[in-house]
């Protein structure tokens, strides 16, 4: 019989004063609920005598933001404490700390990363993270290079998938990024001012058929363990320092699909900017700030996957002259894509980003997710065509000026 049970502040401390070696026997605890995503609780634990503090991360039996209406497994806990911790070893410094995870209590005890920010508020009020592309960039490298079967014996990465495999946390993924925002699905929300577009993105096929393809690749290909879903609401971040957190998405899919999702994320402040900055000059400089963070996160990831390719690869056929090339090269049409079907689904799916929702004046926002759908419908169609990473900025700004004229 399962222990399970959903904890309250109260019964959070409790649990924590009986984890061994976490805080001294005179600990005086204190605990918060602060979760703001949109499945499980977050709770804050800390002494008040030595100020040391803690988080509790417990999956619920259904997603939180609907209710029991929409059940989901525990298992995604288990996922994501394995996760974090596999990323902490392959990526040092870059995730919280895991202390202890409890399978049947669906619960991570891991680091409190509470002076950092998440980094789409920061994105949101035009904060600069002057180390962030090189930061993720090489987070991504690690963490995908070294979970493939170019770094992996096969016996050993085979394992791996199996015990990452997450079907329910990747059906919601299927059906709000690849299936729902293509028609019209009830679960879709969007602006009543940008109905146009949703309804001719129903009925684009030239878009519909490269988002099937990259659905088939999401549903069958297995090339890295992902963290399979880093927005920047899954991102902690100082002007110093970068956290990854919230991998409970993660799974073995195609790689494209984290780095893409990143790249999304920044395409979407770089419109929400449109209704955020009213000074034109401070609008274009975050932009341009956007758009160089982009190319820098592609130019450090594909500098780390190279070296990785280079000194650690174990797969035979990566000694094969050109084949790193073309497989880097596959690999930034891949992210272009998915950061084209990243980027769609926040404006018409059922999940939106607080960058466009915090646009109060409906008008104002339209404009911005007009750009945006814009963007991410380039992104998949002219993905095939680009193959450098000065492109990605080039077909950002030169979609955003079509727009304007
Ligand atoms: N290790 C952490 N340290 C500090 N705050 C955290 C930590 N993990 C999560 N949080 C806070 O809790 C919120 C929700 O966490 P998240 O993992 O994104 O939950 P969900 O899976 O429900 O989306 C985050 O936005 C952040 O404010
Ligand atoms: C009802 S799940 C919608 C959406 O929420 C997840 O994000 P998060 O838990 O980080 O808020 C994920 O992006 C899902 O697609």
């Amino acid at each position: 019989m399962s222990t399970y049970r959903m904890l309250t502040e109260q019964e959070a401390v409790e649990y924590a004063r009986n984890i061994p070696d976490l805080f001294p026997a005179n600990a005086k605890l204190t605990s918060r609920e602060i979760g703001d995503g949109n499945l499980n609780f977050v709770f804050h634990i800390q002494d008040e005598i030595s100020n040391k503090s803690i988080i509790f991360k417990q999956a619920l039996p259904y997603a939180r933001v609907v209710g029991e209406s929409w059940p989901l497994t525990l298992d995604r806990a288990r996922i994501e404490s394995e996760a974090l911790i596999l990323q902490g070893e392959l990526c040092p410094g870059f995730v919280p700390q895991v202390y202890h995870y409890d399978i049947e209590m669906a619960l991570t005890v891991m680091e409190d990363l509470s002076a950092y920010e998440i980094m789409r508020k920061g994105l949101v009020a035009r904060k600069y993270y002057p180390n962030f592309a090189k930061h993720i960039g090489t987070f991504l490298a690690r963490t995908l290079f070294l979970t493939s079967d170019l770094a992996l014996h096969p016996y050993e990465k085979k394992k791996r998938v199996a015990s990452f495999s997450n079907p329910e946390l990747c059906k919601i993924t299927e059906d709000l990024v690849f299936t729902d925002p293509y028609y019209d699905a009830a679960t879709n929300s969007f602006n009543p001012l940008i109905r146009e577009q949703a309804e001719a993105l129903w009925h684009d096929d030239a878009v519909k058929l490269e988002v099937a393809k990259l659905k088939e690749g999401f549903l069958t290909r297995t090339q890295a363990l992902l963290h399979g879903d880093l927005h920047t609401g899954s991102i902690m971040a100082t002007e110093e320092g970068t956290k990854v957190i919230d991998p409970e998405f993660a799974y073995y899919g195609p790689m494209g699909f984290d780095i893409g999702a990143v790249i999304a994320n920044l395409v979407l402040n770089y419109v929400a900017q449109e209704g955020h900055a009213s000074d034109v000059q401070e609008r274009e400089s975050y932009q341009a700030y956007l758009l160089d963070t982009i190319t820098g996160i592609w130019t450090t990831f594909e500098a780390e996957f190279r070296t990785l390719w280079a000194e650690k690869a174990v797969e035979p056929s990566a000694a094969i002259p050109g084949y790193v090339d073309d497989y880097v090269r596959r690999l930034l049409q891949d992210t272009l894509g998915y950061a084209g079907c990243k980027t769609i689904r926040r404006i018409v799916g059922l999940a939106h980003v607080w960058d466009i929702e915090s646009i109060e004046d409906p008008a104002v926002r339209a404009h911005s997710e007009k750009l945006a759908l814009a963007i991410g419908r380039e992104l998949i169609l002219k993905r095939e065509s680009i193959s450098s990473v000065e492109d990605i900025a080039d077909l950002i700004s030169d979609t955003h000026i079509a727009l304007s004229v």
